[in-house]
């Protein structure tokens, strides 16, 4: 006799069964610190579908079953984003960077050191993820910083964004922003895959990560090895945030959100520069593409009285990496094949 016909009357608490697949999730993405095996989290995952057939019902949009969603679209909306998403000033040298705190010191007026987040500068595809009462209702792309594309249905496929907030104290409207992008393994995978099956190879995993999410069926999209690190909040209502970068990005990971694990807190802008040089020479074991290291001032008061040049902030900048020789070897290769 199946255990089921015991509550045939009294569907079994299926939400407790969501809360706890949604808490192994979050200790997966957003700890990197999972408690439970990926072949019991696949059990967990397998029940709940089971009991979800059984009660229909009791299905919600946030459930981790809902991934993959509708239908395919014929064609994506654009979205209006509420806060322009913004560039980054770029440098390329030691001297630009100097050249770049020095600015901050002169407009803070100003001649104490400067704290900065460094955060790796991930080679993907930037999303603007919208939540609200924290459930996730809309995800888009940078698109030209004003006017992007709604790809909420391909972006609920990435199972490192969550479809509920995580805890609790989040704004009732908040807006992550990120980068959606794949990992070097998911990417070599994906092309030897496509090798065998005679499909278009990838260049590089920018493209690999911008095809999968330029996708109008979310089916495809799900299939391809996806990841959302987030980096920063554009618009909140209903809440206020921490008063550094660095606390932000802690909060977000408290809210379910993957972030970068070698993001750190630099006291001066010399702490910053030994950061970038520690991390170029790590660039090519990383298990992802980064093409810079990007400095933020880290007090939040300090950012808003440097504000905004035009589509960039004052108080940002991005110490881009030299470009890496593989792609083109790999092009030459590919195209030898
Ligand atoms: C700093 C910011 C530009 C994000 N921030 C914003 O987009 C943003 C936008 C409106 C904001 O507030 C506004 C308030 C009023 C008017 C306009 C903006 C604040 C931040 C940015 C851009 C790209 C990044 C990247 N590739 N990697 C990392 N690691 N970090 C990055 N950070």
């Amino acid at each position: 006799m199946s255990t089921l016909s015991l509550f045939d009357d009294f569907p079994p608490d299926i939400e407790q069964l969501r809360q706890e697949i949604n808490y192994h999730s979050y200790r997966y993405y957003a700890l990197d610190d999972p408690q439970i095996t990926d072949a019991d989290y696949d059990r967990l995952m397998q029940r709940l579908r089971e009991l979800e057939a059984q009660y229909p019902a009791s299905i919600t949009p946030d459930s981790p079953t809902q991934r993959v969603g509708a239908a395919p679209l014929s064609a994506f909306q654009t979205v209006v984003h509420e806060m322009p998403m913004l560039s980054l000033d770029n440098a390329f040298s030691d001297e630009d960077l100097l050249a770049f705190n020095q600015r901050v010191q002169d407009r803070l007026k100003s001649a104490e050191d400067i704290e900065y987040a460094c955060e790796v500068k991930l080679d993907g595809i930037a999303v603007s993820l919208l939540y609200q009462n924290g459930l996730l209702v809309r995800g888009a792309t940078r698109g030209d910083g004003t006017n992007g594309e709604d790809i909420t249905q391909n972006v609920r496929t990435i199972k490192s964004i969550p479809l509920r907030l995580h805890g609790e104290g989040f704004p009732s409207v908040l807006e992550v922003r990120g980068e959606i992008y794949m990992p070097k393994a998911g990417f070599n995978a994906l092309n030897e895959n496509a090798r065998i099956t005679g499909e278009k190879l990838f260049v590089n995993p920018r493209n690999a990560a911008a095809g999968s999410l330029r996708q109008l069926d979310p089916r495809i999209t799900a299939n391809r090895p996806l990841e959302m690190c987030a980096y920063s909040v554009g618009w909140v209502d209903g809440g206020e945030l921490p008063s550094t970068h660095s606390n932000v990005l802690a909060a977000l990971k408290s809210w379910g959100f993957l972030t970068n694990r070698e993001t750190q807190v630099a006291k001066n802008i010399h702490e910053a520069i030994a950061f970038y040089r520690r991390i170029g020479e790590k660039r090519d074991a990383l298990a992802y593409d980064i093409d810079g290291i990007v400095f933020k001032v880290n007090s939040r008061k300090l950012q808003d009285s440097l504000g905004f040049i035009s589509r960039a902030p004052r108080w940002a900048i991005a110490y881009k990496f030299p470009a890496q020789e593989e792609s083109t070897l790999l092009l030459d290769v590919e195209f030898q094949v």
